[in-house]
């Protein structure tokens, strides 16, 4: 615990961030960006450095240009001052490193010592993995082999998605990290964790008097969470293809979100008490037996031809790199029953996939309708209430209430109660990688993903896979810019329900434009 000891404090500890993977996708898009947002907002320590790693060449002078770039298109912070900049680019240097190579490492260690002396690091290391998960092992070891994980300080790993493939190779990597790093050393990343409004759900359940009491079986009818995207696979086909949506959001992302929708109040609101929490509700999905339960429960669907606002999209199968003969799924939906008291007989409906017509990352909550309400239910067929959690890219909350019309005697009309926190801070919310990077310098694991939860989910999502592969007749085909198969609607329709309109769903209702 003595590593946690300024959980609370704003500021990092002084420290050395090593970027893996310094010349990819994610540096690029995220990470510069989130320590230049770190540093704008004073929440990083002076005493810090970052070194990245790749194995391309690069000068000192180049890097930092890279860095500059990356700021300058990807982070919500730009630079204004130059004399700004080149004080933070001084903290930042390159080494040219294959993961194969230990003496590399070895360098590396002379580098960082340099550096450490020069900002007064203490020690402190976090060894950030962006790369291809095949090279976490060889890292790890190669680390520990180049004398990086000596001397004063603590030592950190922060390894990216995908973790495995299934439990199995999930198992082999965590056990070759292991060998390397305690459990309490490894940070697993969740960049849905990271997100504001993923955090919010927490604090909107347990500190409101009137939804945590709702907050069961006896209330909630359904639940229904959203990640859908409008992107087709982009550059990523060759990673896709082999992935597919399950494993890609579903066996992460998807689950995680469900675990802090559904999970007990922790009795501290401490990492490990949380993450306690989250694995029982992993462990109480209720897994689907065999191959027919699977299909009953399971849908999943890949795009074909299709087009949306006006422009054609092509299939999934003519997307570059992937197998024109390819059976992976772009969407993937299931009715999920989480076996505990609290929730027993409520059905969750968890779904996802790429080209579908809105970006958005929802949750519904679905309340009971009143009971005996012989009155208004009689005469007005009320609609139930709606608490609606929007995580993205419109973060807020949405209740959806029955009043009366105004002027009319009789009349009822749903209403929105809406908080769009994103119409007052706009473009200016934290990114979940900056939040997410400030959490693991200063040693809070909360929104990280312990290794039982890593292994349950797994399991959850073997069965599904291994249903798959045993049945020869493919994913449900939809039109790009559609809403998925029509048998995901289906499976609601079977419990009494349907999908509620997502933000951007359905421009003509009263109710959602209320919330513009
Ligand atoms: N991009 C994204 O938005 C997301 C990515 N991820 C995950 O993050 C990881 C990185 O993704 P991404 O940045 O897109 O991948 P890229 O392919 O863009 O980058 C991979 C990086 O790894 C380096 N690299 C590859 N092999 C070696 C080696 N043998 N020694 C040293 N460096 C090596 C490459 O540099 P060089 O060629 O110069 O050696 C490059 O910097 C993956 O696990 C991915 O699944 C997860 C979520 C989102
Ligand atoms: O991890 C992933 O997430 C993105 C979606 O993330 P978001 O923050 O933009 O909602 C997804 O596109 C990608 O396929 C997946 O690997």
């Amino acid at each position: 615990m003595a590593e946690n000891q300024n959980l609370e404090s704003l500021q990092t500890p002084g420290a050395v961030f090593f970027i893996f993977g310094a010349t990819g996708d994610l540096a690029k898009r995220k990470l510069f960006p989130a320590i230049y947002s770190l540093y704008r907002e004073g929440k990083l320590a002076e005493d810090f450095a970052v070194i990245g790693v790749a194995r391309r060449p690069r000068t000192q002078e180049e890097f930092r240009e890279d860095v500059y770039n990356s700021i300058q298109e990807f982070c919500r912070y730009k630079v204004k001052d130059n004399e700004e900049f080149k004080s933070f680019a001084q903290h930042f240097e390159y080494k040219s490193l294959d993961i194969n190579n230990v003496d590399g490492f070895r360098e590396l260690d002379e580098q960082t010592k340099v550096l450490e002396e020069r900002f007064h690091i203490p020690g402190n290391r976090i060894f950030y993995l962006a790369l291809a998960p095949e090279l976490f092992g060889s890292v790890s070891f190669n680390l520990k082999k180049g004398g990086m994980l000596e001397g004063a300080g603590w030592k950190r790993l922060v390894i990216e998605k995908p973790f495995g493939y299934d439990l199995k190779s999930a198992e082999e990597l965590n056990e070759q990290i292991r060998q390397v790093f305690k459990e309490e050393e490894i940070y697993r990343i969740d960049h849905y964790l990271g997100k504001e409004m993923v955090q919010n759900i927490e604090v909107i359940r347990f500190a409101n008097a009137f939804f945590e009491p709702l907050w069961n079986n006896k209330h909630i009818a359904n639940i229904q969470i959203t990640l859908s995207e409008t992107v087709g696979v982009e550059e990523r086909g060759g990673y896709y293809d082999h992935a597919g949506a399950l494993r890609d959001m579903g066996q992460n992302h998807m689950l995680q979100m469900l675990t802090m929708v559904a999970m007990e109040p922790p009795s501290r609101l401490l990492p490990e008490d949380i993450r306690d929490e989250k694995v029982k509700v992993l462990r109480s999905l209720r897994p689907y037996s065999n191959a027919e339960e699977v299909k009953n429960n399971v849908v999943r669907g890949q795009y074909v031809q299709g087009s949306s606002r006006g422009r054609d999209l092509p299939a999934y199968r003519d997307e570059d790199k992937v197998d024109p003969q390819s059976s992976t799924e772009t969407y993937f939906m299931a009715r999920v029953f989480v076996d505990n008291f609290r929730w027993a007989g409520v059905p969750f409906y968890i779904r996802t996939g790429k080209r579908l017509p809105v970006k958005t990352t929802e949750v519904v909550v679905e309340f009971k309708n009143m009971p005996n309400n012989v009155y208004l239910g009689q005469k007005h067929n009320l609609e139930p209430n709606l608490l609606v959690i929007r995580v993205n890219p419109m973060e807020g909350i949405y209740v959806k209430i029955n009043a009366k019309k105004l002027g009319s005697e009789s009349e009822i009309e749903p209403l929105a109660m809406d908080f769009c926190q994103s119409c007052m801070v706009g473009i200016n919310s934290p990114e979940a990688y900056e939040r997410l990077l400030h959490d693991a310098a200063r040693g809070d694991s909360t929104y990280f993903t312990r290794w039982d939860e890593v292994a349950s989910a797994w399991s959850f999502v073997d069965r599904i896979a291994e249903a798959w592969r045993q049945d020869a007749e493919g994913p449900c085909h939809y039109p790009a810019g559609s809403w998925g198969p029509k048998e995901a609607d289906q499976l609601l329709e079977e419990n009494g329900f349907h999908w509620w309109p997502v933000n951007g769903q359905d421009e003509d209702n009263v109710v959602w434009q209320l919330s513009k």
